[in-house]
């Protein structure tokens, strides 16, 4: 599939909310939240044990056949036993009645310790997944306490945190201020892109939580900017005339997007895990050609996949008066989204990656190549 094809899916495609988080960190607290709210009353939730006793299912022990349960509300928990691909792909007929689905929302528990990139794997790239499932949105939940601790130790968490859409900070009552403000510095340097919310005890409104994903974006600046994060909006307006000439205009990297001073500032410790993860943004005045653009990102995923952890971008394509908006994680790329309209003046493409270990110069060189060449 082509990453700039915006023929429709057949059928729109179940949204997929993928909660992630450390041990700990308040994922079940905040599910047993959400799964009260009318909004997931048609939400099946799957809580994705991965062979781990199942604590969490305690919280949801209405049924008797350990799999399947119905709470009143009508949310549809299950626990999976088996493989995550059929799991996903029984669900359509098994929570079906009388041929019609049953539900119009997935959220996919993960464990503690997973990765969610082979999650989101099999969700895009398994195609009899990916003909009814499309991922919404990847919410990480950091505990505000131990997080820095956390991060410290376990790449798993730093993964959990680089690949998210939303950040949600848990336990801040049981925090000191420093901690929690270091977590957040911490957080903005790993993900600039995503938005970070504190939550007490798992509350917070689930359409807070839903809907992150390009196909519900409004055209509005504040949710695109949001989208692609401040990094964007930086590198907007931090171009240099003097390089206008060329494709590439801007850069801005994670260490000016938290600071908003420049990326010559001192790096942090080189030990901890999260200095090599790196946030870069790209910005380009001239309409780029489709082609030469999707050769790249082959090339550059191929290469260097599993630690592109995630790539957004707005796009504008020679040929094409409306923005396109693309985003992937590792090597798989959602299908990209055309906006109704620019928005605001703004009529340039942004490209942001969240990388580890990949310096900038191997993006910027090689993109400047394909792009120019
Ligand atoms: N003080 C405080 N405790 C919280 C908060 N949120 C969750 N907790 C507690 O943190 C503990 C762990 O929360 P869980 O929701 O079970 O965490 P989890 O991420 O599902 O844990 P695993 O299933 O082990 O991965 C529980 O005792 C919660 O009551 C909060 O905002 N403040």
């Amino acid at each position: 599939m082509s990453y700039f094809d915006t023929s429709p899916p057949q059928a729109r495609r179940i949204p997929v909310t993928l909660l992630t988080g450390f041990l700990g960190s308040g994922k079940t607290t905040l599910l047993n939240q959400l799964v009260q709210q009318p909004s997931m009353s048609r939400a099946l939730v799957i809580i994705n044990e991965f062979g781990e006793i199942g604590l969490d299912h305690q919280l949801f022990t209405a049924s008797t056949d350990g799999e399947q349960i119905e709470l009143s509300n009508g949310c549809i928990c299950c626990s999976i036993r088996t493989d995550l691909a059929q799991t996903l792909k029984d669900a359509v007929w098994r929570f079906a009645r009388e041929g019609q689905r049953q539900f119009d929302r997935l959220i996919i528990e993960t464990t503690g310790l997973a990765d969610p990139a082979p999650i989101v794997h099999t969700l895009m790239s398994e195609a009899k997944v990916a003909r009814h499932y499309a991922l919404d949105g990847i919410v990480t939940v950091m505990d505000a306490a131990s997080g820095s601790t956390t991060l410290d130790r376990h790449d798993e968490a730093l993964r959990q945190a680089a690949m998210a859409d939303l950040l949600l900070i848990t336990k801040q009552d049981v925090a000191s201020k420093e901690q929690l403000d270091a977590l957040r510095q911490r957080l903005a340097a790993i993900n600039p892109s995503a938005p970070q919310r504190l939550l007490d005890h798992g509350h917070i409104e689930a359409n807070d939580l839903l809907g992150l994903g390009p196909e519900d974006m409004d055209v509005r600046s504040a949710d695109i900017q949001r989208w692609l994060g401040e990094a964007a909006s930086n590198a907007a307006t931090a171009h240099s005339p003097t390089l206008s000439a060329g494709a590439l205009f801007a850069r801005v990297d994670s260490a000016e997007v938290q600071t908003g001073m420049s990326p010559a500032a001192p790096l942090p410790d080189a030990n901890r895990h999260d200095d090599h993860i790196r946030a870069y943004c790209f910005v380009f005045e001239r309409p780029i050609k489709a082609a030469r653009l999707e050769a790249w990102l082959s090339l550059i995923t191929s290469l260097m996949g599993h630690d592109m952890l995630r790539i957004k971008g707005m796009l504008d394509i020679e040929g094409r008066d409306r923005p396109l908006v693309i985003h992937g994680v590792q090597h798989l790329f959602h299908p990209p989204v055309e906006l109704e309209a620019w928005p605001g003046d703004e009529r340039f493409s942004r490209l942001v990656f969240i990388t580890r270990d990949i310096p900038r110069q191997t993006l910027e060189m090689t993109l400047g190549d394909f792009l120019d060449g």
